[in-house]
């Protein structure tokens, strides 16, 4: 039987929500964090960090996470941080992985759209170069900067149309964020062929995720974890094939979630909803993608034929060609064979 750790080390995987500036390593936010001389709270000591990345509430957490959005000041900045988050997921295997990217927030700190998606595009093309990754991006609008946000992520969306970009999002907070004031944007960003994949459900209730599904086209949902308080959305998850990108340890450590045993992630499947698994912003909540597949594992006690499973989902609901679907799929398909249990 080979030890599911090292099983789950090898296998071939996408992953479909993790963010841009949530995935900056403790080496790579040490050395933005030196450049400011102190002028910044983040602290650029890894132990350090790893104190500065508890935090007390969701609020709290969107408060650390702008803190560390604050060290990336240029385009250079950004060119080197899309780089090593490529180099990071293609050390666990990621073949394919669909990045959270906001634009506006750095755009408002003085980074100019055009150079920002010039440095994710030379990233791009260098992780798959160098790394053997395919990145793509998601702009999302955070949610905190409302409607002007919207307006300027679209404008970035539509305007530089980097050649990676392929689905608008909406991130931050959910209370006091409605999603319907969105529906404009979304509208126009899917009309555009962007892919419709807001965030709901992860600190709000239900309701949230109907919003996101009946006024903004939703075709997957960020965490999506209070579905399970509504039965008729969980049969409408299920038949429609909506698929909830789960973080299961971003939950328990943002509070959505009291503790990892309570997780709703067995609930979700056992109601047949499409999940998959993924780390969202890792060094922040000290973990990553492989030990996000070990918390599903365990949760779900799964053998390696079923965490094969899991890596099969992502890619079938993730936004590649048939043709990227298929060759990731026989790739996974491919490995499980050969070490099998
Ligand atoms: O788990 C999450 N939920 C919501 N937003 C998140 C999460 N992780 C990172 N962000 C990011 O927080 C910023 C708020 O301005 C946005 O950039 C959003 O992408």
């Amino acid at each position: 039987m080979t030890d599911l750790t090292s099983f789950i080390a090898g296998l071939p995987k996408a992953e479909l929500h993790v963010h841009h500036v949530g995935s900056a390593s403790p080496r790579i936010v040490a050395e933005l964090a030196a450049r400011h001389e102190g002028r910044s709270p983040v602290p650029a000591d890894p132990a350090a960090l790893a104190d500065y990345f508890a935090f007390s509430d969701f609020a709290h957490f969107i408060e650390v996470y702008l803190t560390v959005v604050d060290l990336i000041r240029d385009d250079q900045d950004v060119r080197m941080l899309t780089y090593e988050v490529g180099r990071e997921l293609a050390r666990q295997q990621v073949r394919y992985a669909e990045l959270t990217i906001t634009p506006f927030s750095s755009v408002k700190r003085g980074i100019p759209a055009t150079a920002f998606c010039e440095a994710i595009e030379d990233a791009r093309r260098g992780a798959a170069a160098d790394f053997g990754i395919e990145l793509r991006w998601c702009f999302d609008i955070p949610g905190e900067a409302g409607l002007p946000a919207a307006e300027e992520t679209l404008r970035i969306a539509l305007e530089e149309k980097p050649e990676g970009l392929i689905s608008f999002g909406l991130g931050g907070p959910e209370i006091g964020v409605p999603r319907a004031q969105f529906k404009p944007y979304f509208d126009k960003a899917r009309a555009a062929g962007l892919r419709s994949v807001p965030h709901a459900g992860e600190t709000t209730g239900p309701e949230t995720i109907w919003d996101a599904i009946r006024e903004l086209g939703a075709e997957r949902i960020g965490h999506g974890i209070s579905a399970v308080q509504d039965e008729a959305l969980l049969d409408h998850l299920a038949e429609h094939r909506i698929p909830l990108e789960i973080s299961p340890t971003s939950n328990v450590r943002t509070r959505a979630v009291a503790a990892i045993e309570e997780h709703p992630l067995a609930t979700l499947i056992g109601k047949g909803v499409p999940v998959s698994i993924n780390s969202d912003d890792p060094p922040m909540f000290g973990t990553t993608l492989e030990a996000e597949y070990a918390v599903a594992a365990r949760l779900l006690d799964l053998d390696p034929t079923g965490v094969a499973g899991l890596a099969k989902g992502a890619v079938e609901q993730s936004f590649l060609s048939p043709a990227g679907k298929k060759a990731l799929l026989a790739e996974i398909d491919a490995y499980a064979g050969q070490n099998r249990a």
